[in-house]
């Protein structure tokens, strides 16, 4: 009998007995078939081996309403596949009506109060642990689908992307980009197409990142320099807040052409300024969930706090545009010295095809600034957790730096060309990246028509949540799933951070994925290269690896709850 649709395997023209199909890593593919291997009969709703994600080639899967309605399978030759050679009889349960497996609901919120007291990455594999890798959640009247499994991840990244690239309008994200007229929240459509070209292209090309290489270099510099001051004063050093002071001053300089740190109490003022709308954005405005119940977003004091951050934002970002705008009338501005505001204004000039309103420069120039700060932050941070709690990673990684430097080298700031060899400084940096994948449930996406999800039928306007996380710490797809080990990343070209294997996407993947994945490279390289090699570093007050914690803060980008306070003890090389 077949799990999903119930016809007893003599409904195909087969036979008797079924039997599960294997994969060559021992996984179930999720298929039957009869002992003939004549019929075919879906299990699962699984296309590939759960285990190791390979794709179930030689089985031709028919979606086809009929099967079930007639009540038997029907014939279909395999085209597609040039080793087969001849004919599957295939079941499938009508795909059209059967929704995803979805806990028990309450009336008004749905699902809502099961999100409470932990991360909700946390609640959401444990959950899908129990109903499934594609579980349908109702949050108050919005109904979300959380995908835990590579075949369910590849079908919404990959093959049936278009229909899930839109990301869903709410609230905050309304008011605050200007009818989500930027590329990081804005629905699919001609506008994205337009704003994804420019940025892939115009602001963070190769040549472009290359190009940032003076400002990423004179920050380092500084970066260094506090610690070494610190280290001279023996104090302890707070990690976190030297990186974070690093990572926005770097996108100051590459997107707003200066820093604020410089100035009494503006660099603060801008921190706090996007600090507010971080946290805005994790914010739980009832009219987003419980439309009827939006007027107590009104009582409560959220609306009018959206809307204040909304306006300093704005007046903000005019301000930074007017200034770019005065400097170039008095040609203050030369190629050598164009951060991306400039690009974004002279883009008409260079690039006839390009129309950006006002909102479209604002809306990206918040993008690179919110998509680039927060991130390279929290992923340092945990790789320097990682590496402190594991002593002999953190020596091997040492070694490696200052092996590739050299002992004789005198500079202070490493050869961006050096990095490439570095190879496992690479691999603690994925394991990090895999155990704490900072953007943890990517970004929500929308189903922008009725679609399909391994063979659930998907309303248009259902929210999709991929959990990255749930992904790389299942043990059914890792060995040692919760140990650090960044040797599971050497020696391997099966893994890279544009999600060729969708057990591990701490970037997302498909045409919504990441654009700035060269950027964040090249300088989380840089950092923690620079960072190891000129210090070796320690837990303060005689604290051990082991009592160190790992806990996690509640924002969109994840990072450590505490901060990271450790000794940093200069290295002397020469
Ligand atoms: C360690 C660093 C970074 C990580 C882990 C990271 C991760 C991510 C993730 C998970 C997404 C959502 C992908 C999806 O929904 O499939 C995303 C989107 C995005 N990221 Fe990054 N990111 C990083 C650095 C950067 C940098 C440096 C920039 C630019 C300066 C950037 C700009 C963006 C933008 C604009 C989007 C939205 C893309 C779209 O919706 O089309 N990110 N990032």
């Amino acid at each position: 009998m077949c799990r999903i649709c119930h016809l007893s395997s003599r409904s195909g023209e087969g036979g008797s007995e079924l039997i599960l199909l294997g994969c060559h890593c021992k996984g179930e593919l999720g298929f039957a078939h009869c002992h003939c291997a004549e019929a075919w009969f879906m299990v699962k709703g699984n296309r590939c081996c759960e285990i190791c994600g390979a794709n179930a080639e030689n089985i031709t899967i028919v979606i086809d309403s009929r099967v079930l309605e007639e009540g038997h399978a029907r014939r279909e030759l395999n085209t597609q596949n040039p080793h087969d050679n001849g004919e599957r009889i295939v079941c499938w349960k009508s795909p059209t009506h059967l929704l995803p497996p979805s806990p028990p609901t309450l009336p008004v919120i749905g699902n809502l109060h099961q999100l409470s007291g932990s991360l909700p990455h946390r609640i959401l594999q444990e959950l899908s642990a129990k109903y499934g890798p594609v579980m349908l959640l109702h949050l108050g009247s919005v109904p979300t689908v959380i995908v835990s499994s590579p075949p369910a991840a590849e079908e919404v990244l990959k093959s049936r992307d278009v229909a899930f690239a839109s990301r869903p309008h709410t609230t905050v994200t309304h008011r605050l980009f200007f009818g989500n007229q930027d590329l990081i929240f804005g629905k699919y459509g001609k506008q994205w197409r337009q704003l994804r070209r420019i940025a892939t292209v115009h602001l963070l090309s190769h040549t472009r990142v290359l190009s940032f290489r003076p400002a990423r270099q004179a920050e380092v510099a500084l970066l260094v320099a506090d610690i070494r001051s610190a280290a001279a004063a023996s104090r302890p050093v707070n990690v976190s807040d030297v990186i974070i002071e690093f990572t926005s001053n770097f996108i100051c300089r590459v997107a707003l052409g200066r820093t604020y740190s410089e100035e009494k109490g503006e660099g603060s003022k801008v921190n706090k300024l996007f600090d507010e709308i971080t946290a805005l954005l994790v914010a739980f405005p009832l009219r987003d969930y419980i439309p009827w119940l939006g007027w107590i977003d009104r009582l409560n004091g959220f609306d009018y706090k959206v809307k204040k951050v909304a306006l300093e934002f704005d007046t903000f970002i005019e301000q930074v545009i007017q200034e770019h705008i005065n400097m170039r009338n008095r040609n203050e501005r030369t190629h050598n010295n164009e951060d991306l505001v400039d690009i974004l204004l002279s883009l008409g000039d260079v690039d006839s095809s390009v129309s950006l309103s006002q909102e479209n420069i604002k809306g990206l120039i918040f993008d690179m600034f919110g998509g680039g700060t927060d991130t390279t932050f929290a992923t340092i941070e945990w790789v320097m957790t990682e590496l402190i709690r594991h002593p002999n990673a953190m020596r091997r990684v040492q070694e490696e730096i200052r092996g590739v430097v050299g002992a004789e080298a005198k500079e202070e700031i490493i050869g961006e060309e050096k990095l490439e060899e570095m190879k496992y400084l690479r691999a603690v940096i994925m394991e990090a990246l895999r155990l704490h994948p900072i953007v943890p449930l990517l970004l929500p996406r929308e189903a922008s028509v009725d679609t399909q999800l391994q063979g659930y039928h998907i309303p248009k306007g259902t929210r999709v949540l991929v959990n990255a996380w749930a992904l790389g710490r299942d043990p059914k797809l890792w060995d040692k799933a919760d140990e650090f080990s960044p040797e599971r990343f050497l020696n391997t070209c099966a893994f890279d951070f544009k999600g060729k294997d969708f057990r591990y996407l701490p970037f997302g993947a498909g045409r919504r994925g990441c654009p700035g994945i060269g950027m964040a490279e090249v300088t989380l390289e840089l950092v923690l290269a620079t960072l190891l090699l000129h210090f070796d570093w320690e837990l303060p007050d005689g604290m051990r690896a082991e009592e160190l914690d790992a806990d996690e803060g509640h924002a969109i980008v994840i990072h450590r709850k505490s901060k990271l306070v450790l000794v940093a003890k200069p290295c002397r090389r020469h």
